[in-house]
């Protein structure tokens, strides 16, 4: 038999996105808990000079994020292989870097957008609160990411109607969005 099975025990791939400071890291803790599943932030699968790069204020180039994002589809598809439902927080900004990661489905077409295992979610919100958010995060010292990479994210970010991605207000509480999300995609 070749590897293109269909994943057992229809686990699925959630992928929470959105730019810095949207909630991403705080949303799938949260998430797991309810869906009782395994959850991966992508901010552990950079290689440190990735994370170098960011302090210094050097946004990531395509060639930085492709390994990174192939690595991420590779934990999604191995969850996938073994029935698992995943969650993943990653900035995943545009659509050629969330293709990647759909191929975590072995049976995905390159180009449908249409995978029935690997979901997206857009966490949504203006400037000024992602603004706030980091700043504040990073006064407390709690984060390699500095608040004036935001403005090239927010550049990044490309969203086409066509791949039916679900936006949820991120300013809700953490706990309304989760609630949203497990609603929304019937989890
Ligand atoms: N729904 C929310 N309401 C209010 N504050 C929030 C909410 N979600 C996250 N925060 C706060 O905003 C800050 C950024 O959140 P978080 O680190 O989860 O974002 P992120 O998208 O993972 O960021 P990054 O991509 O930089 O890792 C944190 O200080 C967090 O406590
Ligand atoms: O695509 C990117 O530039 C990266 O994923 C960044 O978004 C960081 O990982 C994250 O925002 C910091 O936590």
């Amino acid at each position: 038999m070749g590897t293109t099975a269909i994943p057992a025990g229809g686990g699925k791939a959630i992928v929470i996105m959105g730019v810095s400071g949207s909630g991403k890291s705080t949303i799938i803790e949260i998430l797991a808990k309810s869906l009782n599943c395994n959850f991966i932030d992508a901010d552990d699968f950079h290689p440190q000079s990735n994370k170098e790069k960011m302090r210094q204020g050097i946004p990531l180039s395509e060639e930085d994020r492709i390994p990174w994002l192939e690595a991420l589809r590779d934990a999604l598809r191995d969850s996938l292989d073994n029935g698992k439902t995943i969650l993943l927080g990653c900035s995943a900004l545009q659509t050629r870097y969330r293709e990647i990661l759909r191929c975590g489905d072995p049976n995905y077409e390159l180009g449908s957008y249409v995978s029935l295992v690997v979901k997206f979610v857009l966490l949504d919100a203006k400037a000024e609160v992602l603004t706030a958010r980091l700043n504040k995060r990073a006064a407390e010292g709690k984060h390699f990411m500095p608040a004036n990479l935001l403005q090239s994210q927010l550049d990044l970010l490309q969203i086409e109607e066509s791949e039916g991605i679900l936006r949820v207000d991120a300013t809700l509480s953490p706990q309304e969005v989760v609630s949203t999300v497990i609603a929304s995609l019937s989890l």
